[in-house]
């Protein structure tokens, strides 16, 4: 991915002073129902999801990252405890993508860490990250689309023992028992929602304890994004920290205990999807002129 020449080429991790550059940034208003905080400060509602056991949490912090020359991220905090889902809401543009590859390894911050139960992967190369435990489902569903279905999915076991590979792309399909009967297609020639499931499945033969997916129902049918939805709480139940990117809030607040929200590179918002269901209109001061876009 030619993104990685728009970073320093150098492994060693970049410097963690990731506070907020302006005292503007500093005006946090706590409320009742969530927290909209600045960029880079802590949460402050007490609440935060890896109260008490950090190390089981995947956790951004102060993340920068520029792309093109500009930055795209302004020093973002983030928990992704194991054993839940966490939603991260943003319009386009607002540096969701850029977020996703930077701690899949595929993107270079140039401030801040990313850390995953304790092991800091910050600047590691995508198959470090993912030998670590971070598997992450790309916008768009990236299968490979001359493969077969069953290729595709031993391509994904490359990280693991060679005699472990068979079993965890059993267990794979057997979360999308549809991909089943279709092991000796050609990915291309799958539906979206089936090409979904294959890069859900992919995810999963690396046995992650953390799975980051990136626009789940993105081009999907309802009745797909419906069947997804409980795969996603099931995987989060087995003990998996799902981060689940969405452009609209109706499929994450249904699946997401916290979400947050991130506008033009800062998260604006923290707080619980039942802060937010109890009152929409706190979407409104995170999501600036991007709540109107919303289909939730
Ligand atoms: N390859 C690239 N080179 C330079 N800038 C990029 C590149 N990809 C994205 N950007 C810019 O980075 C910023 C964040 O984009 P990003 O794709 O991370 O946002 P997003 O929230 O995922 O948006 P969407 O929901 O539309 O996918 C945008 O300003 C975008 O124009």
């Amino acid at each position: 991915m030619d993104d990685m020449n728009e970073e320093p080429q150098t492994t060693a991790s970049p410097p963690r002073d990731a506070r907020p550059e302006t005292a503007a940034n500093n005006a946090a208003q706590s409320t009742e129902q969530g927290t909209a905080r600045p960029t880079g400060q802590p949460a402050e509602d007490g609440a935060a999801p890896s109260a008490g056991q950090p190390a089981e949490d995947l956790r951004v912090e102060g993340l920068k990252v520029t792309r093109g020359g500009r930055a795209v991220l302004h020093g973002v905090d983030l928990a992704v405890p194991r054993g839940k889902v966490t939603a991260l809401l943003g319009a386009n543009g607002a540096g969701k993508s850029s977020l996703v590859l930077t701690v899949a390894g595929l993107l270079r911050p140039t401030a801040g860490t990313v850390v995953a139960g304790g092991d800091d992967l910050t600047g590691l190369r995508p198959e470090r990250v993912r030998a670590a435990g971070v598997a992450a489902v790309p916008e768009g569903h990236r299968v490979l689309a001359d493969l077969s279905v069953a290729d595709n999915l031993r391509v994904a076991g490359a990280g693991l023992p060679k005699r472990e590979v068979p079993a965890a792309v059993a267990a794979a399909v057997e979360v999308f028992p549809e991909l089943h009967d279709l092991t000796d297609r050609p990915a291309g020639t799958l539906s979206g929602g089936q090409q979904q499931m294959l890069a859900l499945a992919q995810a999963l033969v690396a046995r992650p304890r953390y799975l980051l997916v990136d626009e789940l129902s993105l081009g999907l049918a309802p009745v797909v994004v419906a069947r997804l939805v409980p795969v996603l709480a099931d995987l989060a139940a087995r003990g998996i920290g799902v981060l689940l990117i969405e452009q609209f809030m109706g499929v994450a607040l249904k699946l997401a205990e916290r979400v947050y929200v991130l506008d033009r590179g800062r998260i604006t918002y923290e707080g619980t999807s039942q802060q937010l269901r109890d009152s929409p209109d706190l979407l409104h001061t995170a999501y600036l002129g991007a709540a109107s876009n919303s289909n939730a």
